[in-house]
């Protein structure tokens, strides 16, 4: 009889450890560590200040921390220091493995360009060359996050503030990335157009098996999208664990007092 082959856990994708980041005297974050598993949402949350943009900011490769590394699984060379490859392969890496959902859209879209080009252009940008190609996918994904396909030729700042965000949502997963970093994505909208994108990240992100680092203040946010969380204060991670279980039995007292400030206890 043949053994069954043994349960292998996946590599992670990302590992970051004893991430510290200092801003001359002050304290950005100090002393991060953690794994982030293909196809794992972790979500960051903590008040304004408590070091969170800082973190994301480390971790997706826009800024070099003091202290520590930060290490990607990439396809043809296993674990990478994000900080000591060249920067060419880095930004190599943020334009096909990675996306970056950016919390005010105009930072993370192209406003001079069309809907379609914004959509389009990140698939030149990987080697796309089929103008026939280019135009059904953007088709396609401006109907995935569920804009109106009669706009196709409209210049992003004509649209509302929502359509602009699911946009940029459009524009980063064309390319079908492994992982994507998402700051406050729903801040700034109303909460029903907040709920339904929310939805639509939620959907894309699981049937594409997406890792996804998002930043948010609002619990809300992290109990509907993230496996994992972590809670910041101060700088520090105060509590991380399984969302669920942080959220109904949180065990550090900064976690508490932002559950029961925030959620129905
Ligand atoms: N460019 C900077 N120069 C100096 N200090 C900074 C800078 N950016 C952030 N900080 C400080 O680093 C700490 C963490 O800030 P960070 O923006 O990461 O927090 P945050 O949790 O993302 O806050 P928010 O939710 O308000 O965006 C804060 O004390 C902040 O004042």
């Amino acid at each position: 009889m043949t053994a069954a082959p043994a349960f292998r856990m996946p590599d992670p994708l990302l590992q970051v450890r004893g991430l510290t980041h200092r801003y001359g005297p002050h304290i950005g974050c100090r002393d991060v560590s953690f794994d982030l598993y293909p196809g794992e949402v972790l979500g960051i949350v903590g008040e304004s200040g408590s070091g969170k943009t800082t973190l994301l900011k480390c971790v997706s490769g826009q800024m070099e921390p003091t202290e520590g590394s930060v290490e990607y699984e990439t396809r043809d060379a296993g674990l990478i220091d994000l900080f000591r490859m060249s920067e060419a392969r880095r930004r190599l890496l943020m334009r096909t493995d990675w996306g970056i959902v950016y919390q005010n859209p105009r930072d993370g879209l192209r406003m001079r360009v069309s809907a379609g080009a914004n959509v389009g252009e990140r698939l030149m940008a990987i080697g796309d060359r089929h103008y026939g190609h280019i135009r059904s996918e953007a088709v396609d994904w401006l109907e995935r996050v569920e804009m109106d396909i009669g706009r196709i030729d409209d210049m992003p700042h004509t649209f509302s503030g929502g359509m602009q965000q699911r946009l940029q949502i459009a524009r980063n997963l064309v390319t079908k990335p492994r992982l994507v970093f998402m700051d406050e994505p729903t801040s700034g909208l109303d909460v029903s157009v907040q709920a339904r994108l929310l939805d639509l990240v939620r959907g894309l992100v699981r049937t594409l098996g997406i890792a996804c680092v998002i930043v948010t203040h609002d619990l809300g946010v992290v109990r509907l999208l993230s496996h994992r969380l972590m809670v910041m204060k101060g700088g520090n991670v105060v509590e991380s664990g399984l969302t669920d279980q942080v959220l109904d039995d949180p065990q550090h007292p900064y976690t508490q007092l932002l559950v029961s400030s925030i959620l129905p206890v």
